[in-house]
């Protein structure tokens, strides 16, 4: 018979016949609390992707704690660490889902990488959204260092204009985590014109296990 296997075909299907694949790295962009760890994980798993969080990056590379690092060597050694980093993932690392830590995008160094290499999606929040998910962890240096409200809200003013130059932006609000990534997901394949493969979204939200605080 003329049927081929299709473990030993010979002449195995043309590439455009494979599915679309996210060209780039994403990267996540936005302030303390916006979602980027949170909803990158969760993209990761929906586009069968792998995950990294640059500042779990910058703790094992470092052997400390983000606020170890702010406390012994001061911030602007946290910013050249992170920069260092960041700018190894996106040019050593295969496509990927990179979650950023909030301040990495205003390094001028890091945005050009990041628009060299990647496709970054900025999750903007308001302020209230913010305070309200930073509020129950204390591991964010820079919302120790007085009244968290107005830390975000002086950032904000910083920030947002920086942000903005983000490739796209996605609303992060109180919708649940899946519906944002599911923006993303819809943001990402308007971006590149193609359809991304992708699992299923979790049908029903399960009683969590995760430790109480885990992103
Ligand atoms: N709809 C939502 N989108 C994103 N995060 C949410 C949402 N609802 C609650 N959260 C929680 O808010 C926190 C967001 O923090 P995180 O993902 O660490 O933000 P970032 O990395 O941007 O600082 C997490 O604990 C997350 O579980
Ligand atoms: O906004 C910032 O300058 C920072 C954000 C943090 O990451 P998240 O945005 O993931 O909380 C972390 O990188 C560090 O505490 C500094
Ligand atoms: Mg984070």
């Amino acid at each position: 018979m003329g049927l081929r296997n299709a473990t030993t075909d010979p002449h195995p299907a043309p590439a455009e016949d494979a599915p679309p694949r996210l060209p780039r790295t994403v990267v996540l962009v936005g302030l303390m609390g916006a979602g980027k760890s949170a909803i990158g994980r969760r993209l990761a798993a929906r586009l069968n992707l792998p995950f990294r969080d640059a500042d779990i990056e910058i703790e094992a590379a470092a052997g400390c704690t983000i606020a170890e690092i702010f406390a012994r060597d001061g911030e602007p050694v946290f910013r050249a660490v992170e920069r260092k980093i960041i700018a190894r993932l996106l040019t050593e690392e295969p496509v990927h889902i990179l979650a950023t830590g909030g301040g990495a995008f205003m390094d001028a160094d890091t945005r050009a990488t990041v628009h060299a290499h990647g496709v970054s999606v900025w999750l903007r929040a308001e302020l209230d959204v913010l305070i309200a998910r930073t509020a129950k962890r204390t591991h964010r240096p820079l919302l120790n260092q007085g009244n968290p409200r107005d830390v975000l809200s002086r950032l904000m003013n910083l920030r947002y204009p920086v942000y903005a130059d983000s490739d796209l932006t996605v609303v992060s609000d109180e919708r649940p985590p899946d519906a944002t990534v599911e923006l993303v997901i819809e943001a990402l394949e308007r971006h590149f014109g193609i359809p991304l493969p992708h699992r299923a979204a979790p049908t029903a939200a399960p009683a969590t296990s995760k430790p109480a605080g885990t992103p």
